[in-house]
């Protein structure tokens, strides 16, 4: 039986549930959540999206294939040259300047987590850091459509987050998503039970690093 990323989840229940459906996004979702907690988790993310960027350089390093390459370039320059002045602008609208931004301290849980992703794409090959980068590109799609089908939500102007709902329910992003998918069931297709076990443990601790972030917003945590 080849394995597939939905083995991933399946390996990880509680931990992927608890990441998705965290009191974080039910707050969101349901327009609750305190303002001071999404600037903090807002910030947090500007200088989250920072390491990524450079998390997809390593990926372009890790590249064995011109594919592979493309791809990696494409997923920092997305970050570079669209998602950051997105981020940037979406923080104004919260108050939060683009001077602010500059001058921020990395609280604990981005250096974590960034690190941890970073760490296993140097020590492994393009398959350990494509799972270690999968339940961001892959869970915040399933944020969106989770909340969507949650009868709590509420969506247009009576929700303060609605517009963080829809940048991530777009079809541009649920497009990226599968396709980060199918990515990895073609490499997951051919790998071993003992080392589709090694990657079972790095998307364990990276959704168990999401969970620490969203934590991270709701008690303000540096
Ligand atoms: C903590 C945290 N986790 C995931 C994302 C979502 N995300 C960040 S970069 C990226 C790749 C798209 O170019 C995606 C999907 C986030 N913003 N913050």
């Amino acid at each position: 039986m080849p394995f597939q990323f939905q083995d991933l989840k399946n390996h990880c229940p509680s931990e992927w549930r608890d990441y998705i459906e965290h009191s974080f996004v039910r707050q969101l979702g349901d327009a609750t959540l305190a303002g001071e907690s999404f600037r903090h988790y807002l910030k947090q993310d500007y200088l989250f999206l920072i390491q990524f960027a450079r998390a997809f350089a390593l990926a372009a390093y890790k590249s064995p294939t011109l594919a592979d390459l493309r791809q990696a370039k494409d997923g920092m320059q997305a970050i570079l040259d669209t998602e950051l002045d997105l981020h940037i602008r979406y923080c104004r609208d919260w108050g939060i300047s683009e001077d602010e931004l500059a001058n921020l301290p990395e609280a604990r849980a981005t250096l974590a987590y960034t690190r941890y992703v970073l760490d296993t794409g140097n020590r492994g090959d393009l398959l350990d850091l494509h799972v270690a980068l999968s339940p961001c590109m892959v869970g915040y799609g399933e944020i969106a459509n989770w909340l969507n089908q949650r009868a709590e939500t509420i969506r247009g102007e009576a929700n303060p987050y609605d517009a963080w709902i829809g940048m991530y329910e777009s079809e541009e992003f649920q497009e990226a998503m599968q396709a980060e998918i199918r990515w990895l069931d073609e490499r997951l297709a051919d790998v071993s039970p003992t080392r589709f076990e090694q990657l079972t443990r790095i998307f364990r601790d990276a959704t168990r690093l999401e969970i620490d972030f969203w934590e991270m917003g709701l008690n303000l945590s540096d």
